[in-house]
């Protein structure tokens, strides 16, 4: 049955595969609607193994898994949800039970629990299982050894399964290593000294201009980059910290936290004998000891490494501002910067220098391809950190998507916001987040590309194009691949911390990805304060807008109550103009929350602000078991899984682990297959962000005008 109604499906309509073609994606729409609940057992496996085809990325991704095999304790089998034991623990834990501390998951929810909805998703729904089989040999390649940053000594996992109906599991294991991304493993052999497991995040990087990058450039000299349509900053090293060169990189501190950006000019084709060239960066996502925000929130490595521990990245950085702020310190932000980097100095110079980790040099740049390899279509938008670009393969013909990295502004070196993305989504892999498939190069390293998998749509601009919203199987198929992604991200201690619609693809399969890393990070235990400066403003947590100084994956359960709800009325749950106007309208719907229901909530910093008193959660009446207006409706299931995302407690905020086995996904209508979610009109030729009628003010462009402000975003909620 399912097989034949599959058949006949793609008799009928047709898929806009090469994105090329633009379907009669209405009609389809709406004739699926009738196909509500229906299951199809015999699916493929969409999880296609791209790196496979890209060179570059498969040697990369097998360096990792060398490097991390290296690293892999007697314990890894417990992480891996594969092993006799870790069945064995979570079988007798139950599915309601806390994850273990520093459990690796594969993603799915279902690893080892035989559970009615795991069977939903397994036979039914196709969500989880394509990536399972495989997922289980591409889950991140990260070494489960679990570091103590202070020491170096490696931690034992708990096996902790403490049962709390009442209270999620938002407890954080202690980080993982950082991942190594794209750095070649005979790079890490030759620079780790002989026996030593020291932690990844202690290496470094040099790069060395790559032959096959060589060799492309002498032919791009010839040509202007056909994704120039910016002038290209001359990245002039004489202006940057760097400029020195060699000698810069060799000292002292600097030399273990500096990108140097080789001396080249725009249309100066590297020579092959550049030996010289070399870009120096931290292999690992620079968190640790050294960030200072500068004005474009770029990292300046070079200041970095002495920082105190606990404000040791751009997002203490700008806490600790908050903080100051908060204090009553009377600085400019600037003025507070550059006083921080003179104290600095000056500390640097009285202060005898502790024992550095040895150096490790990579070349990070070597096997990259040239984008003269890519023909440009057209852009598809333009955000805060890269341009993004439809374009063809001009070896295979496929289509990608390619964001330029932007550093337009940039002088003093890469941007973090893309060194943390482009790490992540080198090291991760999922079904539901975006997979990257290689880093490309323009006529200068200045220009970096990433290659990422072509996606139709994003959800904010596709549904800007509906007339209804998702129906309700329709959402719930969306749901549980955001839930999947989601858990992945939180299973491997990644926070995303901006989870919108506009950051959510969709192709003409059925498959959502998450994308757009640009505000991630890793996290650990304990927590540390992070700016609460993250997240568009319409789908971030009432812990931030409040000031919260520490916060964890709850943050990104709320943003996804917000899609949630977005998708069943296909309108943005709370549209504030500013933080304040933001927590008014929360409050408005959700009720005011009260020290009993958010034990903590009034010792806040936010809290003193007199906001509007309003009892009642009044969430339902915007979404009725029923409506005779036709607006949207859910179920008690579905709003209770509303609820529970929506929940001001951050500690009782649903996990997504648990969402993904909420009864929701078992009650008809079933969530609707993949193959059978609509297929919308790709509309390649329009940039997507000039389409956008509605836009949530961004996280970064609020950082920035409030580090110009000097005081950076407390001023609507501390006075
Ligand atoms: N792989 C992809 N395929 C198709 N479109 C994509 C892809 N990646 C990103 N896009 C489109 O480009 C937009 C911007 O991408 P992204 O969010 O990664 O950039 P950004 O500069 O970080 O943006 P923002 O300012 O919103 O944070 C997305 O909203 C989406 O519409």
């Amino acid at each position: 049955m399912a097989a034949g109604r599959h058949s006949r499906y793609r008799d009928h309509e047709f898929r806009d595969r090469d994105a090329d073609v633009k379907p009669s994606g209405r009609k389809d729409y709406y004739r699926d609607r009738l196909r509500d609940g229906g299951l199809d057992k015999d699916r493929d496996h969409p999880y296609r193994d791209l790196r496979d085809k890209i060179g570059v990325a498969q040697r990369n991704l097998k360096s990792r898994e060398v490097i991390n095999d290296s690293y892999r304790p007697p314990l890894s089998s417990n992480f891996s949800g594969g092993s006799k034991s870790s069945q064995k623990i979570n079988h007798l834990s139950g599915k309601d039970v806390d994850r273990e501390t520093g459990e690796l998951s594969s993603g799915s929810g279902s690893d080892d629990i035989e559970a009615p909805i795991s069977k939903i998703r397994e036979n039914e729904i196709n969500i989880h299982e394509n990536g399972n089989s495989s997922m289980d040999s591409r889950k991140r390649k990260f070494s489960p050894i679990i570091w103590d940053r202070n020491d170096g000594k490696r931690l034992t996992v708990a096996n902790s399964s403490s049962k709390s109906s009442k209270i999620e599991n938002h407890t954080l294991p202690p980080p993982p290593p950082r991942p190594l991304g794209f750095i070649p493993q005979h790079c890490i052999d030759s620079v780790r000294p002989s026996g030593s497991h020291a932690s990844p995040s202690d290496a470094d990087i040099s790069v060395d201009s790559p032959p096959a990058l060589l060799a492309s450039n002498n032919q791009e000299a010839k040509s202007l980059d056909d994704f120039e349509d910016e002038p290209a900053p001359a990245w002039s090293i004489s202006i940057s910290r760097w400029a020195d060169g060699n000698s810069a990189v060799n000292d002292g501190d600097e030399s273990l936290n500096t990108v140097v950006v080789p001396k080249m000019k725009k249309s100066t084709p590297l020579s092959s004998g550049s030996s010289g060239q070399h870009l120096h960066m931290k292999v690992d996502s620079p968190e640790p000891g050294e960030v200072i925000i500068s004005e474009n929130s770029r990292v300046d490595f070079s200041k970095s490494y002495s920082r105190e521990d606990e404000y040791d990245d751009i997002d203490a950085e700008l806490y600790r501002n908050n903080h100051l702020n908060i204090d009553g310190v009377e600085s400019s932000t600037s003025d507070q910067l550059s006083d921080t980097n003179s104290e600095e100095e000056d500390g640097r110079s009285k202060t005898p220098e502790p024992a550095q980790p040895p150096k490790r040099s990579i070349n990070m740049l070597q096997g990259c391809r040239s984008v003269d390899e890519f023909e440009k279509l057209n852009k598809i938008d333009e955000g805060t950190y890269g341009v993004v670009y439809r374009a063809k393969d001009k070896k295979t013909g496929e289509i990608v998507a390619l964001k330029k990295v932007k550093m337009a502004k940039e002088k003093e070196g890469f941007p973090l916001t893309s060194l943390r993305e482009i790490n992540i989504l080198l090291s991760f892999h999922h079904p539901s987040i975006v997979d990257v498939k290689e880093v490309v190069v323009g006529n200068s390293v200045d220009k970096i590309f990433m290659v990422m998998e072509y996606m139709e749509h994003d959800l904010k601009a596709l549904m800007e194009t509906m007339k209804q919203p998702f129906s309700q199987s329709e959402v719930k198929c969306l749901m549980l691949q955001l839930f999947s992604g989601v858990k992945y991200l939180h299973d491997n201690w990644v926070l995303h911390r901006d989870l919108k619609t506009s950051n959510i693809l969709l192709n003409n399969r059925g498959e959502l990805k998450i994308c757009d890393f640009g505000l991630s990070r890793q996290y650990g235990s304990p927590l540390k304060p992070y700016t609460p400066l993250v997240v568009t403003l319409w789908y971030r947590a009432p812990e931030l807008l409040l000031g919260a100084k520490e916060y964890s994956t709850a943050i990104d359960m709320w943003s996804l109550g917000c899609i949630m709800a977005e998708l069943l009325s296909k309108d943005p749950l709370f549209c504030g103009k500013s933080e304040r106007d933001q927590l008014d309208k929360m409050f408005r719907t959700l009720g005011t929350p009260t020290e009993s229901i958010w034990p903590g909530f009034a010792k806040l910093p936010g809290v003193k602000v007199n906001f509007v008193k309003q009892p009642y959660n009044k969430l339902r009446e915007k979404f009725p078991p029923t409506s005779f207006i036709g607006g949207p409706t859910l179920s008690e299931a579905g709003f209770d899984l509303l609820n529970r995302l929506l929940t001001y407690n951050p500690d009782k905020r649903i996990t997504a682990e648990s969402a993904l086995n909420h009864p929701w996904f078992q009650e008809v209508p079933l969530p609707k297959s993949k193959e059978f979610m609509p297929t919308f009109p790709a509309q390649h030729a329009q940039d997507r962000r000039q389409r956008r009628i509605m836009k949530s003010p961004d996280p970064l462009a609020e950082q920035r005008k409030e580090l110009q402000q000097g005081d950076l975003g407390l001023s609507t909620l501390f006075g």
